[in-house]
């Protein structure tokens, strides 16, 4: 037994002897080589489809990175992706990885340089589209024509003072019906969902004119067919590519954005009909479907199907957005009580001013209000990216940097709006800002103008083509519920009052459609009847 016990144990030393020894030897030489021959093909790979151009890339840890890990990066933490990227490369180009494509974010400076480039060189609409993931959601439509863009603003814009009286109508018309008029208590309301009904209406006018622009149902479409186009484009932008045209079904957004456009289309396209018949009489309203039609210059212009497409996608960039900064301005205010005490007295002095005919000079006199919104659209831009374009001929730049059809450009706005050499102490809200810079340049470059340092409707020819609605409409209804409600915040948790959040996903800022504040009538109020 002993001599086996022996032998056994001799027999498992020279084992574990031979098993050491193979593994001494073998190792090293297969799995080491294996293990470097993946190494040698993962960097070589990683080198071949790294860019050669030299521009440092954000938000990628290395080329081979899964473009999800980018995406999902950029969704929830853009702001300091953008943040850290301009502290390393503040006035020079670098490449950002988003997770859907790879984006040149070029210096501010390039800008003018860009704006001179022939039409066909970039594109603002192809860009636009495939940021909104535009092939799911029916966005897309904006790659084919830039009709409503020109119209917007040579016919609308400059017959805003026209339609003033009509806008103001309906604005006082919905606040009245939709706010508590209760003076002693407040009431909580969702004021997102109570100022996009103003804003849809004068959408819906500006689109469509009357009578059909006062359709309930219309009105209501418009803000939740944008509410469903901008779900689906959160959503969608947090998948790779390949899942999205499945996934998408499997959102009720998807559902419910198809049934939005087949009620659009039921509006629009008997409307195109009737209008179409006789351009000359039923084609004289200042509405963007009768310019539309009486300007077209092909069929596919003027076709019932296709201005349903180019309709949604106007409603679609105007409503919440602009419903989502007129709350942020209030909010501010609120925030701020003495800045909202200055506004309410310069609000009532105008309305003495102007002997209660509030038009679109008096509404242009409110230097401190027009500055406020001037500061919340720097502290919450509707994006923080903006002149996005899509390059479709090789462009070179002065700089020498090579830009290749296929490839999008941006330049970020909100690195610029937290840049202290542009705004001293950029985080700190400061209603007076421009209108303490200087009153003569912030005059001539009012809220509604291009002309800003941090490109608030982007930039050039393609910037916001509904930014004088946008500013007019606001003002309109700033003015009638700062003077008339007192607003507050809602307590949180711990008791404390607290202002709506502010929320970033992608590189959209905006609020969120669900936050409440609480709204009473004052007492003493300018009696502004629009
Ligand atoms: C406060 C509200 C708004 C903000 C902050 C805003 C901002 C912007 C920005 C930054 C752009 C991109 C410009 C660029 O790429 O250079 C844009 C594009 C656009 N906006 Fe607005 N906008 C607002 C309201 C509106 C309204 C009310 C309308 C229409 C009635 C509108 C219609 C459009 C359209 C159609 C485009 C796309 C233009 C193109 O395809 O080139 N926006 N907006």
């Amino acid at each position: 037994m002993a001599a086996t016990t022996e032998y056994n144990s001799n027999a498992s030393f020279s084992h574990a002897q031979i098993l050491k020894l193979s593994f001494q030897q073998l190792f090293p030489l297969r799995v080491f080589s294996i293990i470097s021959i993946v190494f040698a093909i993962l960097y070589t790979l990683n080198r071949h489809l790294s860019y050669k151009d030299g521009l440092p890339l954000v938000n990628r840890c290395f080329a081979l990175e899964p473009r999800v890990f980018s995406r999902w990066r950029w969704a929830f933490r853009s702001d300091k992706i953008l943040d850290e990227a301009y502290e390393r490369y503040k006035g020079r180009p670098y490449r950002l990885a988003r997770g859907d494509a790879d984006i040149v974010v070029l210096p501010d400076d390039m800008i003018g340089e860009l704006n001179k480039l022939p039409q066909s060189a970039i594109s603002s609409r192809k860009s636009h589209s495939s940021s909104l993931t535009g092939y799911l959601n029916g966005m897309d439509v904006v790659k084919e024509t830039n009709h409503h863009v020109k119209l917007l603003l040579a016919r609308v814009t400059p017959a805003l003072p026209g339609l003033l009286p009509s806008i103001k109508t309906r604005v006082q018309q919905t606040i009245t019906e939709n706010l508590p008029q209760k003076e002693k208590s407040w009431t909580e309301i969702q004021p997102v969902n109570m100022i996009v009904h103003c804003i849809s209406q004068a959408v819906t006018l500006t689109t469509f004119g009357p009578p059909i622009c006062d359709n309930p149902e219309l009105i209501r479409l418009c803000y939740e067919h944008t509410l469903n186009v901008f779900s689906i484009m959160f959503f969608m932008r947090l998948v790779p590519r390949f899942m999205q045209p499945v996934l998408v079904w499997m959102t009720p957004f998807k559902w419910r954005l198809e049934r939005s456009w087949k009620t659009l289309e039921n509006f629009v396209v008997p409307e195109v009909e009737f209008r179409r018949e006789d351009p000359s009489k039923r084609c004289k309203n200042p509405d963007l479907i009768s310019w539309m039609i009486y300007e077209a210059k092909n069929e596919e212009e003027r076709d019932g199907y296709m201005l349903t497409r180019l309709v949604g996608s106007v409603i679609a960039g105007g409503t919440y957005s602009s419903a989502a900064f007129v709350t942020g301005v209030i909010a501010d205010l609120v925030g701020h009580p003495h800045f909202l005490e200055e506004i309410r007295e310069e609000i009532q002095e105008t309305h003495k001013r102007c002997g209660g005919e509030w038009d679109v000079a008096a509404f242009n006199s409110l230097d401190k209000l027009d500055s406020a919104l001037k500061e919340t659209s720097r502290l919450a831009p509707g994006s923080m990216l903006v002149y996005s374009r899509f390059i479709e001929e090789p462009i070179v730049l002065s700089t020498g940097l090579h830009l290749q059809p296929g490839q999008f450009i941006t330049t970020s706005g909100h690195s610029l709006a937290m840049d202290p050499d542009i705004f001293p102490n950029p985080r700190v809200y400061n209603a007076l800002r421009a209108y303490e810079e200087g009153l003569a340049v912030h005059r001539a470059q009012p809220f509604r103008s291009v002309d800003s340092k941090d490109h608030r409707w982007g930039a050039g020819r393609w910037a916001c083509p509904g930014r004088s609605i946008a500013s007019l409409v606001s003002k309109v209804i700033l003015v009638k519920l700062l003077d008339e409600y007192e607003f507050s915040f809602v307590a949180n948790r711990l008791g404390v009052p607290t202002r709506p959040a502010t929320q970033i996903t992608h590189e959209f800022v905006f609020m969120s459609p669900d936050s409440k504040m609480l709204v009473r009538r004052r007492a003493k109020n300018s009696g502004i009847a629009y």
